[in-house]
């Protein structure tokens, strides 16, 4: 196994952009697990499965056809022949993708997908970032972190990223997708052994800066 960085945290706390800029200066690869859980959201609705239906969203795993890249410079998200890198953002998306992350036959079978992700990066370490990769994931992982910032930041944050209409919904989703989270997986308090990093009231370098200097308190080797 490579050296493994695992990072939880809340949505838009900045775990996907920071984990990869992270992963980018020590030269390591980078593995969005919520990606795969947005693909299979994806898939179901595609297929016509009923993402209320936990059975309905079981029976879809068996053709979910799912490849991720873990280089951090620039990564596609397939499904079979579809690259979905760009429709798994969509909010129709992330309306639907709490419900499908919830059943627990899919985070099992997802969960093997990552750790083989993780067993085969090219790289000498990964990154990788979620909601439980610090709890269930990679437990066991060297270094394990739970980036966080206030609800408020974070959901300035995203509606940063939109415009229009979407903006203004985009806070009143936020909240309501972690809340549905939570009651799966508790990434809002740190387990034993987790560092925090609060990037509240850091700018994104001071945030990778904060990452590295945790990585680099536990590993000084990893990090030149
Ligand atoms: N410390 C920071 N300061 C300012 N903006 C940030 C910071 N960290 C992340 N961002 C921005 O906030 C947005 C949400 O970050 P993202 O990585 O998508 O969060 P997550 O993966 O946790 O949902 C992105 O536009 C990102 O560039
Ligand atoms: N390790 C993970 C990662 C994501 N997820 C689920 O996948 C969804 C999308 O994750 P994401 O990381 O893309 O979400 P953002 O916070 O980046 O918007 C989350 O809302 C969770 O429902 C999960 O359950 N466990």
């Amino acid at each position: 196994m490579p050296f493994v960085v695992a990072v939880d945290g809340p949505a838009g706390s900045g775990k996907s952009s920071i984990s990869k800029e992270v992963a980018r200066r020590l030269g390591f690869g980078f593995l969005d697990t919520g990606a795969a859980y947005r693909a299979l959201a994806w898939h179901a609705l595609a297929i016509g499965a009923d993402t209320d239906d936990a059975a309905s969203v079981i029976s879809s795993l068996s053709s979910f056809d799912y490849r991720i890249g873990t280089d951090p410079a620039g990564y596609a998200v397939h499904v079979g022949e579809v690259d979905v890198t760009e429709a798994i953002r969509d909010p129709a998306i992330s309306a639907v993708v709490s419900r499908v992350a919830r059943v627990p036959e899919v985070r099992a079978h997802l969960i093997e997908l990552f750790r083989a992700s993780m067993a085969t990066t090219p790289k000498p370490g990964i990154v990788v970032e979620g909601r439980d990769i610090t709890t269930v994931v990679a437990p066991d992982a060297p270094v394990r972190i739970l980036l966080t910032a206030s609800e408020a930041v974070r959901i300035a944050r995203r509606s940063a990223e939109l415009v229009g209409p979407s903006a203004d919904t985009a806070g009143e989703q936020l909240r309501r997708r972690d809340q549905a989270d939570s009651k799966v997986v508790d990434f809002m308090t740190a387990a034993e052994g987790v560092t925090t990093v609060d990037s509240t009231d850091l700018d994104f370098d001071q945030t990778v800066e904060a990452v590295i200097g945790v990585i680099r308190t536990a590993q000084p080797q990893m990090v030149e």
